[in-house]
């Protein structure tokens, strides 16, 4: 198929690579000059502008968009239709709320334009291992995608799949990444009550190695702890600051909103944020309460 990528980040840049691989016509552009520059490097077809990637495909026009959530994908569209035609898809890959995915699609669709949300998950390792794809759209729209679906899967027919209506996907996206949220606290919390006992001695990259064959616990999240503990067990250099994206804050939100128990999701997104204060107003409050209540020692700072 012919296909345009707009965004050619580490993801977007990396899919179109894929695709390419797979036989696809890709026609690549980025607002940035130097993502642009990377991606003709690595022998992408790029061109220097929305218009123009349209111009190179034949109708009906798939565009792939690969661009940060939020307002950038509305700026994008916003710029990006004028140049489309009844019939012509865009497919969003990136983690974008899914509220705004059925607000954009619905929007396409009175210009008679088919849009798609794709969860897209995989990061840095997808070139190589392919991705997994969650889909929300029209079946029959998701139909005419089909081939790019299957190039950019781990294989033809796995790791890929309509799940629902529009919206669908990046619900489904948003979902996964909350569970990441909970998996990642639940393998690091292990490691660090296991590098708290030293009497015991444990290397943690052997351990690591040794659930990752058979044991109840294995899998991707915990090949890559492996791989990082190898390369620096005691996390040298690491700033104890975990950043967060969005989804896991908008998965807590749904569900309160549906009335959906997730205590350990939650509790990792709000581990997250307290991994960012260094001079927490809460623990001094509360060291000084106890010093009010019980005549309990401060510790100065
Ligand atoms: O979608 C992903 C993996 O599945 C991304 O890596 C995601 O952006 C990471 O989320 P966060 O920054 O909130 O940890």
């Amino acid at each position: 198929m012919d296909i345009a990528m707009i965004g050619l980040g580490r993801m977007g840049a990396n899919m179109a690579q894929r695709l390419h691989r797979g036989g696809h016509r890709v026609v690549g552009y980025d607002p940035g000059e130097g993502a642009r520059q990377r991606a003709a490097e690595a022998g992408l077809e790029v061109v220097d502008s929305l218009a123009a990637a349209v111009a190179a495909l034949p109708v009906p026009r798939v565009v792939w968009l690969m661009v940060p959530a939020g307002e950038t994908v509305d700026q994008t569209l916003g710029q990006l239709t004028p140049h489309l035609a009844e019939g012509d898809i865009v497919i969003d890959g990136g983690n974008s709320n899914y509220q705004d995915s059925i607000r954009r699609a619905k929007a396409l669709a009175e210009d008679d334009l088919g849009y798609v949300d794709c969860g897209t998950s995989g990061g840095v390792w997808g070139l190589q291992e392919g991705y997994s794809l969650m889909v929300g759209g029209e079946a029959s729209v998701v139909e005419q995608i089909a081939p790019l679906l299957r190039t950019l899967a781990p294989a033809e027919d796995r790791g890929w799949g309509r799940v629902g209506p529009s919206g669908a996907g990046h619900f489904t996206k948003m979902v996964h990444n909350g569970i990441e949220y909970g998996m990642m606290q639940a393998y690091a919390e292990g490691f660090a009550l296991m590098e708290r006992k030293q009497e015991m001695e444990l290397d943690l990259a052997q351990v690591a190695e040794v659930w990752r064959h058979g044991s109840v616990v294995r899998s991707w999240l915990l090949d890559l702890s492996t791989e990082a503990l190898k390369r620096n067990p005691s996390l040298d250099g690491i700033a104890p600051y975990v950043e967060d994206s969005g989804e896991g804050r908008w998965t807590v939100a749904e569900a309160i909103a549906l009335d959906v128990p997730a205590p350990v999701i939650t509790l990792s997104l709000l581990e997250r944020l307290r991994s960012r204060e260094s001079n927490s107003f809460t623990d001094r409050l509360l060291s000084a309460m106890r010093n009010e209540f019980g005549g309990h020692a401060i510790k100065k700072s």
